[in-house]
């Protein structure tokens, strides 16, 4: 019984994070803009690096607030923030194209994705992911749970102590294998496939650089973040 059940405790942790992580939102603006016309492969970029810019900083905002985070060695919390802003901008990239939106909205947001300058080579294994979120209607203490155990991966390059940081992700984790038996009783797998959809998400990881470098347009600028975050110039 108990093992099913959320505690007191973890739901006021679950409330933490689910509070920050909707305090954090980028304002939907990137749907908007795309929405209303299709830009240019050089706009569709700086729009790209402006959101992926705000998106870094949100990202360290909402880490901030996880439980334990800020007692972590100071170079495992960078390297964790390095490690994974990449799976996160996907990842909200994902729950973005997932949000039910009007009719035909979605269908013109894939088509403006896929002219927006991005490499075709990368179009497949990217809508994939999207696709295969997409499938799971994650609720959305899911996707801030989801998010928050992306951060809090142990094997991150750089990071030294371990432990600390498996310490502070098991926790998520139960929360989160609770919510799914909660929100998705009839798919008892629905935590496995969730879990599954972060091994998809590192294989983004490490196209990422080149769906970049290769965007239809010369000499791509991007901001002293990004270069800090994304192995790029
Ligand atoms: N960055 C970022 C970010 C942060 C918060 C929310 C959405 C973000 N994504 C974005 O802005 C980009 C836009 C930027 C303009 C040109 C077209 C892609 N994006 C990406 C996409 C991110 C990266 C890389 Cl290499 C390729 C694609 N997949 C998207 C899916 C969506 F449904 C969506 F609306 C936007 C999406």
């Amino acid at each position: 019984k108990e093992k099913a059940e959320i505690t007191k405790e973890q739901q006021a942790f679950m409330k933490v994070i689910v509070d920050s992580y909707n305090r954090h939102q980028i304002p939907q603006d990137v749907t908007k803009k795309l929405l209303q016309e299709q830009y240019s492969a050089e706009e569709n970029f700086i729009l790209l690096t402006e959101m992926a810019t705000s998106q870094v900083q949100v990202l360290v905002e909402f880490t901030k607030n996880i439980p334990g985070f800020l007692s972590l060695d100071h170079e495992d919390q960078i390297a964790l923030l390095k490690g994974s802003a990449v799976e996160a901008m996907f990842l909200r990239s994902a729950q973005v194209l997932s949000t039910k939106m009007p009719n035909g909205h979605t269908e013109v947001l894939e088509e403006r994705i896929r002219n927006s300058g991005i490499s075709e080579e990368f179009m497949t294994p990217m809508f994939n992911f999207y696709k295969s979120i997409g499938k799971l209607h994650m609720v959305q203490e899911e996707q801030a749970l989801l998010t928050a155990v992306t951060i809090l991966t142990p094997d991150r390059p750089f990071v030294k102590d371990h432990p600390a940081v498996e310490r502070l992700q098991e926790p998520m984790l139960e929360v989160l294998r609770k919510l799914c038996a909660l929100h998705h009783p009839r798919e008892p797998q629905y935590f496995a496939r969730l879990l599954g959809r972060l091994t998809e998400l590192r294989t983004l990881n490490h196209y990422h650089t080149e769906m970049l470098t290769s965007w239809r347009m010369n000499d791509q600028k991007f901001t002293p973040l990004l270069c800090e975050i994304w192995d790029v110039q």
